[in-house]
């Protein structure tokens, strides 16, 4: 652990940190996972790529049709008749060339062959035996694909910290590639915390909840690819407290636990940080999500997400997220926002940047606004589960009336 990371910042009595430099000071503290390993093409999906991937030759390998047809020369534009010559049909090339008023039956993905530049699609043209009377001819070189269209060799498509996606995989198998080097999984240990979470299946007690925070990470952290490891519920017990962080953050890259980061009388998680590890920070000027803790214990990164339901997706989206995207190696971007017309009146005090559940729909004339989903208590998590998007409102603004823009970060797969 550094000094500078935790030189600052710490104390119950520090000012809430400013989302932006919460996340700079994490992002600058956590390096990547640096083991890789070599996986097959077919099992990379979502994994974070640990290499750059260069075409080892064209895409495709040869001028090829784009249609069915006839094989055609350019300069026997305008010939009425064209005398067949043979065939080249996808992986069956015709071997010889083409001379002058001559023709080859092609299909989509044939080979042009030798002395063609230019393919007749059928529908333009009419077979008998030998003849094939062309009814239009189309502009020299239509209807061809060329080599190297869609790749060329050595060109680098694919870099490293780049998360495979389905198209990605295609096109690794595309240039022939057999296996990739990609990142290990980050391996995330969580645990809720609360005396009044049931699992599932229990009855509850007066007073009881069920635990929901715990599916809701399981679903997060396996939508980020981590290796996960579920500790279960833990009592609001400084002893249970100080053995599961010890439990947890053996052999992890980072531990989440959600609830009892505030300062309730039961909330005892920045203390046990501060004695099995230390305190970065516990305070941060986002809404939902004040209370959220960073820290490290043992050789694991920390973060403590504050128990209501909607802080964790919040705080996780916003910090943890980018932060385990890093630690895998993802050269991630920055969350996109964009400017729209807000729909509804937004109640907003100065104060925390906040983040507000809305949906995105078409305005009369097609164009995107946004509209609140009703209810933004961080209990509330119907509201993220009706929600397709943040309404990101800065630190310093206050309430919005109908009509005015704001900033929506559409949810991404983490969310969706
Ligand atoms: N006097 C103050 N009180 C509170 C403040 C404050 O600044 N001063 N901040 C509020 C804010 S903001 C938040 S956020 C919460 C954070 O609370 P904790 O992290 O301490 O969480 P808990 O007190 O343990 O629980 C809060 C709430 O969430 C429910 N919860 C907890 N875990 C789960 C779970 N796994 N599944 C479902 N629901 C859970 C819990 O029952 C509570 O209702 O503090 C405010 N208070
Ligand atoms: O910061 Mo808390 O998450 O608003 O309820
Ligand atoms: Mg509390």
């Amino acid at each position: 652990m550094s000094e500078r990371l935790f030189s600052a910042g710490c104390g119950h009595d520090a000012p809430a940190m400013p989302l932006a430099e919460a996340l700079q000071r994490i992002l600058g503290a956590v390096g990547t996972v640096a083991a890789r390993q070599r996986l097959a093409v077919r099992s990379a999906l979502g994994r974070v790529l640990a290499e750059s991937v260069t075409a080892p030759a064209d895409v495709p390998a040869q001028d090829n049709s784009a249609m069915d047809g006839y094989a055609v020369r350019g300069e026997d534009r305008g010939t009425e008749t064209l005398r067949l010559v043979g065939s080249a049909f996808a992986g069956h090339p015709f071997s010889g060339r083409l001379g002058t008023g001559e023709c080859v039956r092609i299909m989509t993905g044939g080979v042009i062959p030798a002395g063609a530049d230019t393919v007749i699609m059928q529908e333009r043209a009419r077979a008998e035996g030998e003849r094939v009377h062309i009814e239009s001819w189309p502009e020299t070189g239509d209807n061809i694909r060329p080599a190297g269209e869609d790749l060329r060799a050595g060109e680098t498509i694919l870099g490293p910290g780049r998360r495979l996606t389905p198209a990605d995989i295609g096109l690794l198998a595309s240039v022939g590639r057999v296996e990739v080097a990609v990142h290990r999984r980050p391996r995330v240990a969580f645990f809720s915390t609360g005396d009044e979470l049931r699992g599932l299946g229990e009855p509850l007690g007066p007073g009881e909840i069920h635990d929901s925070n715990r599916y809701t990470l399981h679903a997060m952290l396996t939508r980020l690819g981590a290796e996960v490891f579920d500790y279960g519920v833990v009592a609001d017990e400084p002893a249970a407290l100080a053995q599961a962080f010890r439990d947890a953050s053996a052999e992890v890259d980072a531990v989440l636990t959600s609830g009892g980061v505030s300062v309730g009388e039961a909330d005892f998680i920045g203390r046990i940080l501060g004695e099995q590890g230390e305190v970065d920070f516990w305070s941060i000027a986002m809404k939902p999500g004040r209370p959220l803790t960073f820290g490290r214990v043992g050789t694991a990164w920390f973060f403590g997400l504050p128990g209501n339901p909607v802080s964790v997706m919040a705080t996780f989206s916003q910090v943890v997220a980018p932060t385990l995207r890093q630690l895998a190696g993802e050269n991630a971007a920055p969350p996109r926002r964009f400017r729209v017309r807000c729909r509804s009146r937004l109640r907003k005090k100065p104060g925390r940047m906040e983040f507000q559940r809305g949906r995105l729909v078409p305005g009369e004339d097609g164009t995107l606004e946004v509209e609140s989903v009703g209810h933004q208590g961080s209990g509330i998590l119907r509201s993220m589960s009706l929600a397709d998007c943040f309404i990101v409102l800065p630190e310093d603004a206050g309430p919005v009336a109908a009509g005015e823009d704001v900033l929506v970060e559409p949810f991404d797969t983490l969310l969706r």
